[in-house]
């Protein structure tokens, strides 16, 4: 194949992760209105390390085990912020007696 061939491919799989990283977030903002409701945090080490290992364990190369890992570091970082921000508007919505997703304050007018 030569380059624009090779380059049509990224492409597409890029589409492909942009996709899946999508479904993570939603699967991530799940888990964190499940965390605020029953007060678990956000950052869950034992839940991360598992996920490493079964990344190793996946990994066919050619990647190394450790730059996937950096790349699923990064990945996590993410979701987390993602938890965090999502609390933290839920949390300030509450205060204000609003929809946290809306924003609206639930009076009727
Ligand atoms: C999604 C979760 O929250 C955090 C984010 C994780 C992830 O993105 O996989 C894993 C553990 C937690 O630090 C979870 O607890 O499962």
């Amino acid at each position: 194949m030569d380059i624009e061939s090779w380059r049509k491919k990224i492409d597409a799989i890029d589409l492909q992760i942009v996709a899946l990283l999508s479904d993570r977030a939603v699967a991530a903002q799940a888990i964190g209105k499940l965390k605020q409701a029953t007060d678990l945090p956000v950052y869950e080490p034992n839940r991360e390390r598992v996920i490493f290992e079964k990344v190793r364990a996946a990994n066919k190369g050619p990647l190394p085990d450790i730059e996937l890992v950096h790349i699923y570091e990064r990945i996590i970082d993410v979701m987390r912020a993602l938890q965090s921000d999502e609390l933290a508007s839920q949390r300030s919505a509450s205060a204000k007696g609003k929809d946290a997703r809306t924003g609206e304050t639930g009076k009727q007018s």
